[in-house]
């Protein structure tokens, strides 16, 4: 399966020393002799290893890693990780995975995985003799940039003694930066955005020498948000070489084996053995709870679960922001930490550690939490929105009850979800039981939420995202079976989110789509204080046909402000002039603006000629000789050769009786002169024969005329220069201004709902590459040909970015 590597690679994977000992030093001449039998040992065990991988036999009974025939380095690595026995899908996946071979494995969630492909990886460019001039050998691809720092951080502790270079590519660093050092790394770890820009970019950085894809989570890496991401990193890629697929539920679906090219690929499935999809361990209930009445269950949960570790999921970031922002202003006597995919990448990992660590908290979360992440010893997991699908909710409660643990997953279900979602899991073979929430156990916050909002408008602005962002996932969901936004009591969730009321979404459509396009009409003089008026108006405007453009005079912010909106404007639409001056009641004048403005009528043109004649013959007596009322009662002023005039305001009126103010609507005049005949002549024209020489010679008033129009260009180039530049000022202003705008909404911003998008470009990041921090030292050559480097330490914990970045040299351990 594998095709051989195309650079030389003789030597062992530890640098090769030096041939010749001729005329050296004996104890030079000593040295070599001595790194040279090494490296004849070195050779052999390798030889020895290939051979036991060959007469490895796939269907032997395995227990423990010992079983296997691996190098010494990855066993001691191993060892001292404190992994002995082999899960299920490593006894059955490893094995494959050493001879070469493409697989897809499937197993539960916290079962092992990450080894299962982790130490074939490790192992195949062992055997190959992989060094750093070979170039990247692995390509490991995890969907989101936590899992990745996970993965590898795995990969740093049982590759600790092999001296291949490792990287983690998650994005945040400027791409020159990476770009360094990306032809250095043998494996990388990567999130698909990012990897694909410096396939695209970064001129260093090869892939024909690839062995190795892995993907984690490989049906989500596959589906729909990361499809154009993923087909262009495998067209990057050489063909001949091995994939590795894993995930708790993978599919075998044939048009993503061949996008992947795989080749008679090894279905490595624990689950069929099993009844159930999810671990045995694990407790798996549903509760029946009315939309409304979910916050106050879950704060109820949360405070009789004081001294457990939570993991609370909600569809949406602005939900996550909300409801940890809420309770957290309750003090429930518990630490509280939130997480989603808008955070920035120091934040992130800063709540993944804390979380990790602690032994009591409660991390509110999307589903970017959702897949391969490992945090120690969850008690619970909560699902307080339900899951899009089947695959989510067992990647979700697979965040507890991991590696033989046990833990225990409640889902919170609408009346509306019960059945559709219930009916989902059964095919998915997940067993849940029903539980009943007891009603006295149950403290409401309603009106304490309600309270704080009523103080805190950034709360109350949160609690108004979250309830959009809410329903909006909702309307987005694809199963129509269980996901029915109608029958969700929508005013009643926002006000147990402490809001006064629902804030209106506009694409909520429906049967009634035509109703709500004339509900902003409707809205607006729902606002009048005078309900008679609005009646007399409703009733007048079922006779009318509104236009769109009626529709779009009157439309008013129907979204999280309409309130207040309605507010600074009258019944009759008008802005309220700072609370003082009612605008309804302005002079005629200004009302005859108002009617201008949406009248179509034919108004008076600048040049019209007549003019003048039409004023002078206009009066504002009804019996004047010129103006006649036409059938409808508009006033029209006839003139001769023209099409009528009309007189549609009192100023107009008014307007045509002034000669002053007419000025401003005829034309400049055009200047005549006049010939001896009397004829009217243009002023450009040609001048005489004799005047033009009386001027100069031809050729002095040539460089004159061209002396002045250059100077006349230049100055016009200096002005023309000076607006550019002014509008670039603005231009930049403007950018600025927005981008400015469009961080802050960024930040409120969320679209990490796992199903929509792949996660926005996750920043990069090659651990040891970092100028502000001290990349770990790799050994000599010298040491590491005698072998007495140091003892290999164990990894510390990563606590921070930095510390991340100090991890690896570009070398793992
Ligand atoms: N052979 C083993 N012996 C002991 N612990 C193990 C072994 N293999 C894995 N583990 C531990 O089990 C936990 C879960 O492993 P891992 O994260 O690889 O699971 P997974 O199957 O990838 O889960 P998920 O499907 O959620 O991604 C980790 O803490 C890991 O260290």
């Amino acid at each position: 399966m594998f095709s051989p590597p195309a650079t030389p690679q003789d030597q062992p994977n530890s640098i090769m020393a030096p041939r010749g000992v001729k005329g050296k030093p004996k104890a030079k001449a000593h040295q070599d002799s001595g790194r040279i039998l090494k490296r004849k040992r070195g050779e052999e065990q390798i030889s020895d290893l290939v051979k036991q991988v060959e007469e490895l036999d796939l269907k032997a009974s395995l227990k423990n890693f010992s079983d296997l025939p691996l190098s010494e380095p990855t066993a001691s690595g191993l060892s001292a990780s404190h992994y002995k026995t082999l899960t299920d899908i490593q006894a059955r996946a490893i094995s494959h995975g050493l001879k070469g071979r493409d697989i897809l494995g499937a197993a539960k969630t916290g079962s092992g995985k990450t080894l299962a492909f982790l130490v074939p990886v490790i192992e195949n460019l062992y055997r190959k003799k992989w060094t750093e001039l070979d170039g990247l050998g692995a390509l490991i691809l995890s969907p989101t940039r936590e899992l990745a720092i996970q993965i590898f951080e795995q990969l740093r502790k049982v590759g600790r003694n092999h001296h291949f270079s490792a990287g983690l590519i998650i994005g945040g660093k400027s791409l020159r930066e990476e770009q360094d050092r990306m032809g250095r790394m043998n494996i990388l770890v990567c999130t698909p955005g990012r990897m694909l820009q410096h396939l695209d970019q970064t001129a260093m950085f090869e892939t024909n020498n690839l062995q190795m894809l892995v993907l984690d989570e490989a049906d989500r890496i596959l589906d729909m948000g990361f499809q154009k991401t993923v087909d262009a990193i495998i067209d990057h890629l050489p063909k001949q070489r091995q994939t590795m697929l894993f995930s708790a539920t993978q599919t075998k679906k044939v048009g993503d084996l061949a996008r992947l090219s795989l080749q008679e690929p090894e279905y490595v499935s624990v689950h069929e053995s099993a009844d159930a999809a999810t671990p045995s361990t694990l407790q798996q209930h549903y509760t029946v709870i009315p939309l409304p009445q979910k916050l106050d269950t879950l704060w109820s949960f949360i405070r009789a679960n004081l001294k457990a570790k939570t993991i609370v999921f909600l569809s949406s970031g602005k939900q996550v922001r909300y409801c940890y922002e809420a309770l957290r202003h309750l003090q429930p006597g518990i630490s509280l930490l939130h997480l989603h995919g808008r955070q920035k990448q120091g934040g992130r990992l800063d709540v993944t550690t804390k979380f990790s660590q602690a032994q009591h908290a409660v991390l509110f979360a999307t589903d970017v939490v959702a897949r391969g992440l490992d945090f120690p010893a969850v008690d619970w997991v909560i699902q307080m929105d339900c899951p899009e699908d089947a695959d989510t909710y067992i990647h979700r409660v697979g965040r507890t009850a991991r590696y033989e643990r046990v833990g225990r997953a409640v889902l919170f279900l609408d009346p509306s979800e019960e059945k559709g979602f219930l009916n989902q899991l059964e095919q998915k073979k997940v067993p849940v039981v029903r539980i009943n929430i007891k009603a006295n156990k149950q403290h409401s916050v309603k009106n304490q939420l309600q309270n704080m909002c009523f103080k805190d408008p950034e709360l109350k602005y949160l609690g108004q995202k979250a309830f959009i962002s809410y329903v909006k996932s909702v309307y987005v969901q694809k199963d129509k079976e269980t996901f029915k936004i109608k029958e969700l009591p929508l005013e009643e969730y926002a006000q147990s989110l402490g809001l006064p009321g629902a804030p209106r979404i506009k694409f909520i459509k429906g049967d009634d789509a035509k109703e709500r396009k004339n509900e902003s009409w409707r809205m607006a003089h729902m606002s009048s204080d005078d309900d008679s008026d609005a009646e007399k108006k409703d009733k007048k405007d079922e006779k009318e046909v509104r236009t769109r453009y009626d529709r779009m005079f009157e439309r008013r912010n129907q979204g999280v402000l309409a309130e207040h909106y309605s507010k600074l404007i009258n019944d009759d639409g008008t802005m309220i002039d700072n609370g003082t001056k009612d605008v309804s009641k302005d002079v005629d004048d200004e009302a005859d603006e108002d009617a201008d403005f949406l009248s179509v009528k034919r108004r008076f043109t600048a040049g019209d000629e007549n003019l003048g004649a039409a004023s002078g013959s206009d009066s504002d007596s009804d019996s004047d000789s010129d103006a006649e009322k036409d059938t409808t009662g508009v006033k029209k002023v006839h003139i001769a050769g023209q099409d009528p005039l009309i007189i549609d305001s009192k100023r107009r009126e008014k307007l045509l009786k002034s000669k002053k103010k007419l000025l401003k609507f005829k034309g400049k005049g055009t200047k005549l002169i006049y010939d001896d005949e009397g004829n009217a002549h243009e002023v450009y024209e040609m001048e005489s024969e004799d005047a033009f020489k009386a001027k100069g010679d031809a050729n002095t008033q040539r460089e004159k005329f061209l002396e002045g129009e250059t100077e006349r260009t230049r100055q016009a180039d200096i002005e023309d220069k000076e607006v550019m530049r002014e509008k670039r000022r603005e231009k930049k202003e403007k950018r600025k201004a927005r981008e400015r705008a469009e961080i802050a909404a960024e930040a409120e911003e969320e679209g990490d709902f796992q199903g929509l998008s792949h996660l926005p470009h996750v920043p990069f990041e090659i651990p040891g590459s970092d100028s502000e921090s001290e990349p770990e030292p790799r050994p000599s050559k010298k040491q590491r040909v005698s072998g007495d480097e140091e003892p290999s330490k164990a990894p510390k914990s990563i606590e921070t970015l930095g510390d991340l970045e100090a991890l690896a040299s570009g070398l793992l351990g």
